[in-house]
């Protein structure tokens, strides 16, 4: 978009997002893809926009932060038994301060968040001191010449950033100390809350009497032995308590996550709190996923010429091995391998489906038994399966434009960045029907009232015969009715998938938070 097109906030904030991931820093997954882009769209619209988030060195990213500046500011944060200096670092990109925190707890070898044997175990620790450092950024540095100071909106995404709104709310405004800034939660998976035993409180350093707004109480079914009570802190728990207001990333989501189905315990909590509760469907960043200029891609194509899009599929099949051929299906699955994504669903489903004339290529890493799985399946349907076991963003960009479907049966999905992907690819998106997937995908219908309708297949509910069902739907599509599927590639390529939409939406979310009073206790 040329600057002069790009539009501009009614009214312009200081802006603090505060996250465990950003791209193309450290990324794990879609939190890492939002808080990549957002912060870039909201500068753009006029606002000043820091992002605060560790400076991760595990070897594969420390590059990642080769431009990132040591600011020469120190603060020793009080928790934990001690006093533990963190430092900062500091690039200007795209209109944004992205600040990183740096502590010798971040550098380690691993993914983010754990490594071969699991969640390292200080990860409260270390998500502690991010909350810390990111309540100080905005006052202690000169970014440009100037701080940020103490009227700012804090974006704290999940629950690695839950404890910012508590610490304004507990340690800041008792004092004077930002009571013109406000909080907003954004919801990205309610299924990670941090949670710790209720011993380790003490170690963050907040106020005895502020136990109450991260206490939790796990019930009966979840607790160990029979002595066990159960008593935990919850990170997040915290946040949805002290946060001026709540965003899911998709409105569906807003909803799921106030029943007991979808709200993973929080439900009850999240219902008291629905009067601040909205859902924005996240945007993508078109700079990156474009298949007009994307780095990734052997080849180029847009809706007005599809011809590389085909190109990009024979080039696919003769990366991965199998055999070069247009007119098979080729369905693509890329993402995390854990419960939340449905990877069950597609183990049961497999046998059926390798039945058919079909090419089926998975892209993941995650629960070492779907890893495991996915190699040897690859040995068993030689001419038909290919399992990538790993995290390539390359790689995830040939297989969305080199497929012609995507499978998404994610048993629940906050909002799903992938089918958005693919649509702006022309790969058509077949996704159970369910949080920010039925938002985004409009089950297909050939007898619409303007004609032809639809960009995908969303099913429910989610069982193996409902998803081979719709895949088969889909692949008969693909087959014989080959109009009916350039519609359905158009259509989804020229939905808009900006982030500018959702921008504007947060500004509204920011304007409210600004009208009310912040939380305190
Ligand atoms: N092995 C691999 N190699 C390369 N890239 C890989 C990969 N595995 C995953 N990715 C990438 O990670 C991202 C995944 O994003 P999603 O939104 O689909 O899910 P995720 O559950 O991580 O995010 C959570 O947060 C986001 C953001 O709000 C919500 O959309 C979502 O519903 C919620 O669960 C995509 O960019 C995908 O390409
Ligand atoms: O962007 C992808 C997701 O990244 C985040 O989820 C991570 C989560 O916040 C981490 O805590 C960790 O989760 C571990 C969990 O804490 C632990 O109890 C155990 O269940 O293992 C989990 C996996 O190690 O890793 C998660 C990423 O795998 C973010 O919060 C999500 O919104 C994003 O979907």
């Amino acid at each position: 978009m040329d600057a002069k097109d790009q539009p501009q906030a009614k009214v312009t904030r200081s802006i603090v997002f505060v996250t465990g991931e950003a791209a193309p820093y450290a990324k794990s997954g879609g939190l890492g893809d939002v808080c990549g882009s957002l912060p870039i769209a909201l500068a753009a619209r006029g606002h000043r926009v820091m992002v605060v988030m560790p400076r991760y060195l595990n070897g594969s990213s420390d590059k990642n932060y080769a431009k990132a500046l040591y600011t020469a500011k120190h603060i020793k944060i009080p928790c934990f038994g001690g006093s533990h200096e963190v430092t900062f670092f500091h690039e200007y990109r795209d209109n944004v301060d992205w600040v990183f925190v740096d502590h010798p707890s971040y550098h380690r070898p691993g993914s983010l968040y754990g490594d071969n044997f699991g969640a390292f175990g200080d990860n409260q620790f270390r998500y502690t001191l991010l909350c810390y450092a990111a309540c100080e950024a905005p006052l202690i540095l000169e970014l440009g010449g100037y701080i940020y100071g103490q009227n700012c909106m804090f974006v704290v995404n999940d629950w690695h950033a839950s404890l910012v709104p508590v610490l304004l709310a507990a340690k800041y405004r008792p004092y004077g100390v930002y009571r013109d800034s406000r909080s907003t939660l954004v919801i990205h998976n309610l299924a990670h809350q941090g949670v710790e035993p209720a011993s380790t409180y003490p170690d963050l350093g907040l106020p005895p009497e502020w136990y109450g707004a991260l206490e939790w109480v796990f019930p009966e079914w979840a607790r160990r032995h029979a002595l066990d009570k159960g008593e935990a802190v919850n990170f997040l728990k915290g946040a949805v308590v002290t946060a001026d207001r709540i965003v899911t990333v998709s409105q569906g989501y807003s909803w799921e996550v106030t029943t007991a189905e979808g709200g993973q315990g929080l439900n009850e909590l999240l219902s008291s709190r629905k009067s601040v509760l909205n859902g924005i469907v996240n945007g993508i960043d078109i700079n990156d996923w474009n298949p007009t200029t994307d780095k990734c891609l052997p080849h180029h194509y847009s809706v007005d010429d599809l011809s590389g899009k085909a190109k990009c599929k024979a080039e696919l099949q003769k990366e991965l091995g199998l055999p070069v051929r247009e007119d098979v299906p080729l369905i693509g699955f890329i993402g995390r391998l854990d419960y939340q994504k449905g990877i069950d669903l597609i183990k049961m489903a497999i046998p059926e489906l390798m039945r058919e004339d079909v090419q089926f290529v998975m892209l993941g890493s995650g629960d070492p038994i779907f890893e495991g799985w996915m190699r040897s399946t690859e040995s068993s349907y030689k001419d038909k399966f290919r399992g990538w076991v790993g995290f390539s963003v390359p790689v995830s960009h040939r297989i969305t434009a080199g497929c012609d479907i995507l499978l998404m049966p994610s048993r629940f999905e906050p909002c799903g960045l992938n089918q958005l992907y693919a649509m702006q690819y022309g790969t058509v998106p077949v996704v159970h029907g369910t949080g920010g997937l039925r938002d985004t995908v409009e089950t297909f219908n050939p007898f619409g009232a303007k004609g032809e309708e639809g960009t995908g297949w969303a099913f429910s509910p989610l069982t193996v015969d409902k998803m081979l069902w719709a895949l088969r739907t889909a692949m008969s599509t693909f087959r014989e009715h080959k109009p009916s599927w350039e519609g359905l590639m158009k259509r989804g390529m020229t939905k808009d998938h900006t982030w500018d939409h959702a921008a504007e939406q947060y500004e509204q979310i920011f304007e409210w938070a600004f009208v009310d009073q912040p939380y305190v206790m």
